[in-house]
């Protein structure tokens, strides 16, 4: 599963054309992710998810920023995440299955946006960078 270096120069280009658009694009996965798997919910009582929210354009800007961060140090991503990690193992303790329904509405939602971009390498590039940022967001639990 690892990033070759055209899937890490896919993941930055596309990163490119994502980076003026995060919360809209953040925005757009989460609710993706909160209208096709509810249960995902449960983590966000205390948010506000209703369509057009502040709420999810701040937590939606907040997590793709953080995937460009990764972006930006993809040859070093357990130091780029360390703090994330440490948050989502220690504190929020979401179900690591998550991430894989959060990755797949993040790709989705690149594809509408970037269709000319989002060709098969892209994908299969962004499908195995997400991957990779979970495997380190997840790394910590015991
Ligand atoms: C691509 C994978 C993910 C990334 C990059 C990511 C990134 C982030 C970031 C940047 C924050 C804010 C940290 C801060 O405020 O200091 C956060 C918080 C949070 N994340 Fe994640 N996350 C991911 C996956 C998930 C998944 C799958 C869930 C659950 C379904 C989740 C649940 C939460 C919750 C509940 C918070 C706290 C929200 C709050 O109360 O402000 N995350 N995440």
């Amino acid at each position: 599963m690892t990033l070759t270096d055209s899937d890490k120069a896919a993941v930055v280009a596309l990163w490119g054309k994502i980076a003026p658009q995060a919360n809209a694009i953040g925005a757009e996965a989460l609710e993706r992710l909160f209208l096709s798997y509810p249960q995902t919910k449960t983590y966000f009582s205390h948010f506000d998810l209703s369509h057009g929210s502040a709420d999810l354009a701040n937590h939606g800007g907040k997590v793709v920023n953080a995937l460009g961060e990764a972006a930006k140090h993809i040859d070093d991503l357990d130091a780029a995440l360390s703090t994330l990690s440490d948050l989502h193992a220690y504190n929020l303790r979401v179900d690591p299955g998550n991430f894989k329904l959060l990755s797949h509405t993040i790709q989705v939602t690149l594809a509408i946006h970037f269709h000319k971009e989002f060709d098969a390498a892209t994908q299969a590039a962004w499908d195995k960078f997400l991957a990779e940022v979970a495997t380190v967001l997840t790394s910590k639990y015991r």
